[in-house]
């Protein structure tokens, strides 16, 4: 079922509950602070900077100790649930409040992506709904594979090189119906299939997934040296809109 409209408004499940071990940082990283504001908060803020995005469900660690101080815990378009051991686990709590809660359960398409990745845009978001819209498949933000990819053993012997014709990078956010998500994780989780990401349980249940090409500057925030990359891109992010910002108002 396509909705082709413009005022389609999109709940955003934004799992959040992680303990960033990559990342060897005192807090969790979500909770590291990049030009003034914690990596949540950037995430957050983008996508309810989106026309098509009003709600978002966090789900937060049990033990979650920080997110009750942000101004975002006072904000009525964000809703909190428990998540879980595993990231699935986060979404799928994520999903099922989506699905129970007046303010979202109308929603038939849902959006899941992750509070590490705080540089995405606004126009690729843009791009995730139309295709939607336009086609009533589910789809994922994926950037081109650029580098040669190799393949090896546990001793890291390589073992061939990998065709990279049609081999993207999975990015989020990741759009699909919400009734079909859920009862594709649900199964995944009972059959014991192994899922990374929401596109790979619909892959394993025989649903349709697209590819929608997508910024590879949509970095998801992992290890030490991601931090300064990620602070830089949303730096010049910001630098771009306030150009746009004061070249309209001089207009105007
Ligand atoms: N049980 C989990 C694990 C991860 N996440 C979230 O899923 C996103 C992507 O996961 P990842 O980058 O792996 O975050 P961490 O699991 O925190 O990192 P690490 O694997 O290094 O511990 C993050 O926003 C993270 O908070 C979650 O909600 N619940
Ligand atoms: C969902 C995801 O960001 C797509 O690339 C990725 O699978 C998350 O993996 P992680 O190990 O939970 O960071």
């Amino acid at each position: 079922m396509t909705e082709n409209d413009d005022n389609l408004q999109v709940p955003v499940v934004v799992p959040a509950a992680g303990i960033g071990k990559r990342m060897a940082s005192d807090i969790p990283k979500q909770y590291l602070r990049l030009n003034g504001k914690t990596i949540l908060e950037h995430t957050v803020e983008r996508l309810l900077s989106h026309n098509n995005i009003s709600q978002v469900i966090l789900a937060l660690h049990p033990d979650d100790k920080y997110f009750q101080s942000l101004p975002l815990a006072q904000n009525p378009n964000v809703k909190t649930v428990i998540g879980g051991d595993e990231r699935c686990d986060s979404v799928l709590a994520g999903l099922k409040a989506v699905n129970e809660n007046p303010d979202t359960n109308n929603a038939k398409a849902v959006m899941v992506h992750d509070a590490a990745r705080p540089c995405v845009s606004l126009e690729d978001i843009s791009n995730l709904i139309k295709h939607y819209q336009q086609t009533g498949r589910g789809g994922i933000l994926a950037s081109p594979v650029r580098d040669t990819m190799k393949r090896s053993n546990a001793q890291q012997q390589i073992l061939h090189t990998e065709a990279r014709d049609n081999l993207w990078h999975a990015l989020t956010p990741q759009l699909f119906n919400t009734v079909e998500l859920i009862s594709a994780i649900e199964r995944s989780l009972k059959e014991g299939a192994v899922i990374t990401d929401e596109a790979s349980a619909m892959e394993y249940c025989g649903y349709a997934a697209d590819v929608i090409p997508a910024r590879s500057d949509n970095i998801k925030i992992t290890q030490p040296e991601d931090l300064h990359l990620a602070e830089f891109i949303l730096q010049q992010q910001y630098q771009t809109n306030r150009n746009s910002s004061k070249s309209f108002n001089e207009k105007a």
